[in-house]
């Protein structure tokens, strides 16, 4: 199966539009306020508005208050819902959406024990920790923190970008790779020409993984 790609973090409807060209599987909008690339309804409704079929579209919350969340839900057509806080899990599957838990991994994270917790989710987003952001820091996490078998799929993040992106897929094999500032021109503006090598170097791993 090839290796899934999200790209997050797009404000500009343009930069969303070229990464679903590109081939890129899900877009992230940040509703997080201190997130340089935190947006409002009306951007994520002209992003959303400009995407072709088939792009998932993924709304990222950090301990948002329930309310914001619905709001956005009823405004905004979201596919699926990723929590990058500490979210508990019974908080994350009260709006009857796809979710996706994100972790980031610090040297005393239980990897494993997390995917038990968060069983019902689609997916488990491990990121880098970092002491002065939440996410789309471009900060590395040792991979060797991953553990074989997993009860959810991996989606691998955290300084991700097209020089490493290749390794990435033959090394950790995960169902997916989220990436943000590796493909940015600025924070919130993606570099088309890096979105697209991202997405070669990911095909490339695909290959030496499958096409033995
Ligand atoms: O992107 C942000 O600004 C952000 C802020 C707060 C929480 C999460 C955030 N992004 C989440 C993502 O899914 C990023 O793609 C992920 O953290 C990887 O970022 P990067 O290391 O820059 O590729």
């Amino acid at each position: 199966m090839r290796t899934r790609v999200k790209i997050c973090g797009f404000t500009r409807a343009e930069d969303a539009v070229q990464a679903a060209r590109l081939g890129a599987d899900a877009i992230g909008l940040v509703f997080y306020p201190p997130s340089p690339r935190n947006i409002d309804i009306d951007q994520a409704l002209r992003i959303t508005a400009a995407l072709p079929a088939f792009t998932t579209v993924v709304a990222l919350f950090v301990d948002e208050e329930e309310a914001r969340i619905r709001e956005i839900l009823q405004k905004v057509p979201i596919d699926c819902l990723q929590f990058h806080g500490d979210e508990p899990a019974e908080a994350c599957r009260i709006y009857n959406k796809r979710y996706i838990k994100a972790v980031r991994v610090r040297p005393e994270t239980h990897i494993a024990e997390l995917a038990g917790h968060y069983h019902d989710a689609a997916g488990l987003l491990l990121d880098a920790w970092h002491p002065d952001a939440k996410g789309g820091t471009g900060s590395l996490f040792d991979w060797n923190r991953i553990p074989e078998q997993c009860a959810l799929p991996i989606i691998l993040a955290g300084g991700l970008n097209p020089e490493n992106a290749c390794d990435a897929v033959r090394t950790v094999k995960p169902y997916a790779l989220d990436v943000s500032s590796g493909v940015e021109a600025a924070k919130g503006v993606k570099d088309a020409a890096r979105m697209a090598a991202f997405l070669t170097e990911v095909n490339q791993g695909d290959r030496t993984n499958y096409d033995r």
